[in-house]
């Protein structure tokens, strides 16, 4: 690939589309939500606020607020067919696959007919991923069958209570709350684009947010929230972090929860996840794991001037909620869902396939040979 290309290889850098719903490192505006700074949304906002503005492109007021909380809490039943799949799934499945499928499962059990239809499928998809992960890790892990419809009104403290079967403290409810505003949306990243490109064919929503989900999992995306904490939990003290980052970066490995495709000196995901991390490290009496963290981050901006990303502070923070890796990435799509889901809206509403071209670099003008010959 020549440097040219190489630059602008993964389509960076290049415009691929508009939208009204987000911005990403544009000056001045690290990051926003249809206008709104994320760190104002994160401070005061509740994250059904967040998706109802990524939704209808205004924030709701009180009354809006509170019949669509009751409207996500009514559309937390979960289909007989569907709760049989979770428990059909093997237990060694990955969790990101058990949310890929479930999509798809609930897209057979109540597909979407007719896009005037589709805000429906979405709040019941916001009213069930958290109780599909939770169902499905506690059947296996426990053997327990748990009960989906509790009354908590709010989705993160909603995950936490069917997690641990009890409703979680404020801090906790606050600090999800904070997490899946963090996550719900960012532009055209790659799931989010791959869903709009689902979407652009006219296919159905399960099948925009079943692609998308399959686009999260890679590490080089969401998955690198369950990667940061393989990779943080090996290490005991911060003097063992910093010498297990150097020998990573002398093998050329890559660091998980560093680096962003858009930002360049920060991600201001960052600020708020770390500020979370470090309360709930203190609640926990935590003396390892939020030091190692920080020692991470000093030892990759001052060797490669790299940045965590939204995804490396989330590790030790969910952590300390108790809760177990692997249902870190799934958690992201509970969030993200809404991000996804005003994309595919706004894709429909003005939409072209797309359908990028190519640059050929394979072979010229073969004579055909016979099947004898070859
Ligand atoms: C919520 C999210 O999805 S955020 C992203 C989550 N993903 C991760 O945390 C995985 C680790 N990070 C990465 O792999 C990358 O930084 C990505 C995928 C996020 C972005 O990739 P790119 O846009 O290709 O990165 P970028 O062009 O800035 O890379 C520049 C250089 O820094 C290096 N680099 C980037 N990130 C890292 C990292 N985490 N660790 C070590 N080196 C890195 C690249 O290898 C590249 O080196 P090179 O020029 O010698 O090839
Ligand atoms: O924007 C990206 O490329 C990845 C990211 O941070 C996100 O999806 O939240």
């Amino acid at each position: 690939m020549t440097d040219n290309k190489k630059d602008t290889a993964g389509l960076r850098g290049r415009s691929a589309g508009e939208t009204a719903l987000c911005t990403v490192g544009k000056s001045g505006a690290g990051l926003t939500y249809c206008g709104y700074d994320i760190a104002d949304l994160a401070e005061h906002a509740r994250f059904e606020e967040v998706a109802y503005l990524l939704f209808h492109g205004e924030l709701p007021n009180r009354q809006q607020l509170d019949s669509y909380l009751t409207r996500l809490m009514t559309l937390r039943k979960m289909p007989e067919a569907l709760r049989k799949t979770l428990e059909l799934m093997p237990a060694t499945t990955h969790p990101m696959d058990v949310m890929r499928t479930a999509c798809s499962m609930l897209g057979t059990i109540t597909p979407e007919h007719d896009f005037a239809e589709q805000q429906t499928h979405i709040d019941r998809m916001l009213a069930l991923f958290p109780a599909i992960i939770c169902y499905w890790y506690r059947f296996h892990q426990e053997g327990v069958k748990i009960d989906i419809e509790l009354d908590d009104k709010e989705t993160g403290s909603y995950f936490l209570h069917l997690l641990h079967g009890r409703v979680p403290n404020a801090l906790h409810g606050d600090a999800m709350n904070a997490s899946l505003i963090a996550y719900a949306e960012h532009e055209f990243n790659a799931s989010t684009f791959a869903a709009r490109v689902c979407a652009s064919t006219l296919s159905d929503i399960y099948a925009c947010i079943t692609t998308a989900i399959g686009t999260l999992k890679g590490p080089l995306h969401g998955g690198a929230n369950e990667a940061a904490m393989a990779m943080i939990s090996q290490w005991r003290t911060p003097e063992e972090a910093e010498k297990g980052i150097l020998e990573k970066l002398a093998k050329k490995e890559k660091i998980m929860g560093f680096g962003h495709a858009v930002y360049r000196e920060s991600d201001p995901r960052n600020a708020i996840v770390k500020a979370w991390s470090k309360r709930l490290a203190e609640e926990h009496d935590d003396r390892v794991l939020y030091p190692v963290s920080v020692r991470c981050e000093e030892v990759m901006w001052r060797e490669k001037h790299l940045f965590c990303n939204a995804d490396f502070f989330h590790a030790s923070a969910y952590h300390f909620m108790g809760i177990p890796t692997p249902l870190f990435t799934p958690i992201f799509v509970c969030s993200r869902l809404t991000g996804w889901a005003a994309h595919v809206m706004e894709q429909r509403a003005n939409n072209r396939i797309i359908r990028p071209s190519a640059d050929y670099t394979g072979p010229e003008n073969r004579p055909w040979l016979p099947i004898e010959q070859r």
